[in-house]
C-alpha cells in the first residue's frame, strides 16, 4: 500500500519525513478532490513528469536574478519550445492542463501568450460570427496570430459606459473609425499589447449617426505579420515595470482615426448593418463575456497561489526549529506554536473552499457559456452576481493569506528565495483587474437589493438568495443542540448574511424615501453594501465547502477534510462574529464555545498539516521556493541560491573605488585633523 503521503523520499529532511508519516490520508486522493478528478490529479504529476524531462524547459536560472528584458526573453523561449512539444505534452482542449502545464514551465510572471489564452481566444468564442472565427479564431488557436483584450483606458477602467476611444460608423465607406481623441483615452494596461501581440479585441463607444451606442468589441490588427512593426495610425508600447507580474508586458495603445471593415466588429449577438441600422443583442451585457469567463476561473487560481504560498511556509515551519515550549526539551520546530498553527492553518481551510467553490462556479458559468450561444441569457444575471462577489472576497482573503504565509517564514520569508513575495504580487493584481473589487461588490450589492425588495413585497426569491426566504432563528442553535451538524453553522451565517441585507436595504430605502436622488443614496450606502456582499459571497463559500465534504464516499479523506471545514467554519464565524452579537443571535457563551472548537480545530488539523499542503502536488519546479522544497533541505540550498546574486560575481565592487572609498578616506583623513 505504501505511505499514504505521496511525497516520502529517501535523503529528504528527517523533519518533514516525520510530518509525512502521520497522514491520516492518500495526498495523492485528496488531490483528486481538489483538482476534481482522479484522472485530472494523475495527469498533472504526468505532465509534470515528462516536462523534467526535456532540459530547455527548465529554469535558466532562478527567476528573480533575471532582469525585466531577461523575463520576457525566457517567458517567450520558452513559449518557442513549448510550442514544439505542447500537442506531446498536454491535451489543448482542456484549460485546466494548459494552466498546469504554464504554472510549472513559465510560472505566474506571464508569457506573450497569457491574455490569448485568458481572453482573446475567449471572447472570439463568445462574440465572433461563424465567419469571423474562419477568419481570425482558428489562427489564433493555431499561433498563427497572438491577441489580447484592450479594453481599460489611461482614464477608465472601472465605467465602460464612459471609455473615450470612439469606433464611428462612416456609411459611406461601410468601416468604422477607432480613435483615441485624448491621453486618457490611450489603452493602458492590456497585457501582452505592449510587444508580444499583433492583434487586439479593442472595446470602444459605438458611435452612429451621432448616437452613442456604449462598449463593444473590435478586432484590431496592431501590426504587421511578418515585420511586427506597427501599423500606420498605431502607437504601442509597454508600460513599464510594475509590482510584480514583470515578465508580462503590459500596454499602451494610441489609436489615430484608424479605418477597420465594418465586419470587424464581433457580431454574433449584436450587429451594425451596412446602412447603420444597429441591432441590438439579447442581453445587453453580452459583450462582457470575456470578463466574466476570467472572474469565473479566478477562485482555482487564487486558491492555486494561496495553497503555493501555504506549501511553502508550512514546509518551511516543519523543518525550521527555534525557541522552546518546554526548556528542558529541544528546540521546537516553529510550526507546534499555536500562533504559527492560528496563523496558517485556517488559509489552508480557505485555499480548500475557494477550490470547491472555484469548481461550482465554473460549472454554473459553463452553463451561462452553453446557453448564450443560443440566445438564452436568464441565468448571466446569477452568475455575474456570484462571480462578482468571489473574485472580490477571493482575492482578498488571498492577499491576506499570502502575507500571513510570508511573515510566518520570519527573515526568510522576506527574500525572494521563498518566492511568496512574487506569488503575492502576481496574486493581489486580482483585487484590481477583472473589476476593482470594491465595484464588483457593488455589481453584487445591486442584485442582493433586489432580492430584498422582492422578499419585502412578500415574493419568494430562489437559488443563491434562497435563504432571504427562508424561515430564521432568533439564537443561533451552535452549541444549543445534541446534534453536531454543520447546519447550524450554516444558518448562522445565513443570519448575519440576511441581516446585513436587509439591514443595507432599509438604510437605502429611507434614504430614498426621504427623497435623496437614487445615486446618492446609494453612494451613502455602499459601505454597508459591500458588507452585505462580503457576507453573502462568504456565506456562499462556507455552503461549497460544506456541500463537497457531504460528497465525497472515501472515509479517510471525508474525514479530513471535515476538519478542515470545522475550522473554517469557526474560524470564519469569529472573523465575522460581531455582526450575530450585536442583534443576540451569538451570545458570549457561544463565542466561548466557538473559540474552543477553533483551538482544538488547530491541534487535529497540526499533524496533517504538510500532508493538506502536499495534496496540492505543487512540484519544486512549479513553486520555485527555497524554503518550499519539497525535500526541506532549506538551509544549504539558501547559501546555494544566494551564489546567483550577481553581486558575488568580484568580491570587490567597482562603487568600492568609485564612491565608499573616497567616502572613508576623507573620514579618515578629517578625523586625523
Ligand atoms: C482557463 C482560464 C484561466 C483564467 C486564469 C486567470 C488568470 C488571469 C491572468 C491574466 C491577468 C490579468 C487579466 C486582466 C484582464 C482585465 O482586467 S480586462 C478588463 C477588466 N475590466 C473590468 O472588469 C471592468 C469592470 N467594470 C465592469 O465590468 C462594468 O463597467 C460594470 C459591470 C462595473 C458596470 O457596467 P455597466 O454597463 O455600467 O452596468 P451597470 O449600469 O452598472 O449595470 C446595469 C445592469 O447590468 C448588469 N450587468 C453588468 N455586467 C453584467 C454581466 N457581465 N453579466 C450580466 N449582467 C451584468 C448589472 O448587474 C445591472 O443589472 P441590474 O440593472 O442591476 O439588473
Ligand atoms: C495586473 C493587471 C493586469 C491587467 N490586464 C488588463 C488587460 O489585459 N486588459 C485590460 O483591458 N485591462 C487590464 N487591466 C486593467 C484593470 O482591469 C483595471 O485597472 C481595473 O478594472 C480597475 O479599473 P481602474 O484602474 O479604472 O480603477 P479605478 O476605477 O480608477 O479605481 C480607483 C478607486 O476608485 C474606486 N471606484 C471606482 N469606481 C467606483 C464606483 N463606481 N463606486 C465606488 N468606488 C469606485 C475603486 O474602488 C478604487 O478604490 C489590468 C490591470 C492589472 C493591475
Amino acid at each position: 500500500m505504501g505511505n499514504l503521503n505521496k511525497e516520502i523520499r529517501d535523503g529528504d529532511h528527517p523533519d518533514i519525513t516525520e510530518e509525512r508519516l502521520k497522514s491520516t490520508f492518500d495526498t495523492h486522493k485528496m488531490a483528486a478532490q481538489i483538482y476534481n478528478s482522479q484522472r485530472a490529479a494523475d495527469r498533472r504529476n504526468e505532465i509534470t513528469s515528462a516536462v523534467l524531462k526535456i532540459p530547455e524547459l527548465q529554469d535558466i536560472k532562478p527567476l528573480p536574478f533575471l532582469s525585466r528584458e531577461e523575463k520576457v526573453e525566457e517567458a517567450a523561449r520558452k513559449i518557442g519550445i513549448l510550442s514544439e512539444h505542447l500537442y506531446d505534452l498536454v491535451n489543448v482542449n482542456d484549460g485546466a492542463e494548459l494552466y498546469h502545464l504554464n504554472n510549472v514551465v513559465i510560472g505566474g510572471e506571464g508569457n506573450p501568450l497569457a491574455l490569448h489564452g485568458v481572453m482573446f481566444i475567449p471572447v472570439l468564442q463568445a462574440q465572433a460570427t461563424d465567419e469571423q472565427k474562419k477568419k481570425w479564431l482558428y489562427r489564433a488557436m493555431k499561433r498563427e496570430i497572438i491577441g489580447t483584450y484592450a479594453q481599460t483606458e489611461m482614464g477608465h477602467g472601472s465605467n465602460l459606459r464612459k471609455l473615450e476611444t470612439t469606433a464611428t460608423y462612416d456609411k459611406a465607406t461601410e468601416e468604422f473609425v477607432l480613435n483615441s481623441p485624448t491621453t486618457t483615452s490611450m489603452k493602458w494596461w492590456p497585457g501582452n499589447l505592449g510587444k508580444s501581440t499583433n492583434y487586439a479585441v479593442v472595446v470602444a463607444t459605438l458611435i452612429i449617426n451621432e448616437k452613442d451606442y456604449g462598449p463593444h468589441s473590435f478586432m484590431v490588427q496592431l501590426r504587421d505579420e511578418n515585420t511586427h512593426k506597427p501599423l500606420p495610425n498605431i502607437e504601442v508600447g509597454d508600460i513599464g515595470p510594475k509590482m510584480a507580474y514583470n515578465a508580462t508586458d503590459n500596454g499602451f495603445l494610441k489609436l489615430n482615426h484608424l479605418r477597420i471593415p465594418r465586419t470587424n466588429m464581433l457580431m454574433k449577438h449584436v450587429k451594425v448593418e451596412k446602412d447603420g441600422t444597429y441591432i441590438k443583442p439579447p442581453h445587453a451585457k453580452m459583450s462582457y463575456s470575456a470578463m466574466v469567463h476570467v472572474r469565473a476561473h479566478m477562485n482555482n487560481t487564487m486558491a492555486y497561489f494561496l495553497a503555493s504560498s501555504l506549501t511553502i511556509a508550512v514546509r518551511y515551519s516543519s523543518i525550521r526549529r527555534q525557541g522552546h515550549i518546554n526548556p528542558k526539551e529541544p528546540e521546537v520546530k516553529v510550526l507546534e506554536y499555536q500562533t504559527q498553527q492560528h496563523r496558517l492553518f485556517p488559509h489552508i481551510a480557505r485555499a480548500y473552499a475557494f477550490s470547491f467553490a472555484g469548481a461550482e462556479t465554473v460549472r454554473l458559468y459553463e452553463k451561462v457559456k452553453k446557453d448564450m450561444e443560443s440566445g438564452e441569457t436568464e441565468l448571466m444575471a446569477d452568475l455575474h452576481a456570484l462571480t462578482s462577489g468571489l473574485k472580490s472576497v477571493v482575492t482578498y482573503l488571498t492577499m491576506q493569506g499570502i502575507e500571513q504565509a510570508r511573515q510566518s517564514c520570519g527573515g526568510h520569508g522576506y527574500s525572494m528565495a521563498s518566492y511568496i513575495s512574487e506569488i503575492y504580487g502576481i496574486a493581489i493584481g486580482g483585487c484590481t483587474y477583472e473589476g476593482e473589487n470594491m465595484v464588483m461588490l457593488l455589481q453584487l450589492a445591486r442584485y442582493l437589493m433586489k432580492a430584498a425588495k422582492a422578499v419585502k413585497e412578500g415574493k419568494k426569491v430562489e437559488g443563491l438568495v434562497g435563504y432571504l426566504s427562508a424561515p430564521d432563528n432568533r439564537h443561533s442553535l451552535i452549541d444549543r443542540t445534541p446534534e453536531k451538524s454543520y447546519d447550524t453553522y450554516l444558518k448562522t451565517f445565513e443570519h448575519i448574511a440576511r441581516q446585513q441585507i436587509f439591514r443595507a436595504f432599509d438604510k437605502l430605502e429611507k434614504m430614498l424615501t426621504s427623497g435623496l436622488p437614487h445615486s446618492e443614496a446609494w453612494n451613502k450606502c455602499s459601505v454597508e453594501l459591500t458588507r452585505a456582499s462580503r457576507l453573502h459571497t462568504r456565506l456562499f463559500i462556507a455552503q461549497a465547502f460544506a456541500r463537497r465534504v457531504h460528497d465525497v464516499v472515501d472515509f479517510h479523506i471525508k474525514e479530513a477534510l471535515d476538519d478542515l471545514l470545522h475550522l473554517h467554519l469557526n474560524y470564519e464565524l469569529l472573523d465575522v462574529a460581531s455582526y450575530a452579537l450585536e442583534d443576540g443571535h451569538l451570545c458570549g457563551e457561544q463565542m466561548n464555545f466557538i473559540r474552543s472548537e477553533l483551538y482544538r480545530s488547530l491541534g487535529k488539523i497540526r499533524p496533517n498539516a504538510v500532508s493538506y499542503v502536499d495534496a496540492w502536488e505543487l512540484s519544486d519546479m512549479e513553486l520555485r521556493s527555497v524554503l518550499g522544497r519539497r525535500d526541506g533541505h532549506v538551509y544549504e540550498n539558501l547559501y546555494k541560491w544566494a551564489q546567483n546574486s550577481s553581486l558575488n560575481r568580484t568580491d570587490v565592487l567597482p562603487v568600492f573605488e568609485k564612491y565608499l572609498k573616497p567616502l572613508m578616506m576623507s573620514a579618515r583623513k578629517n578625523s586625523k585633523l
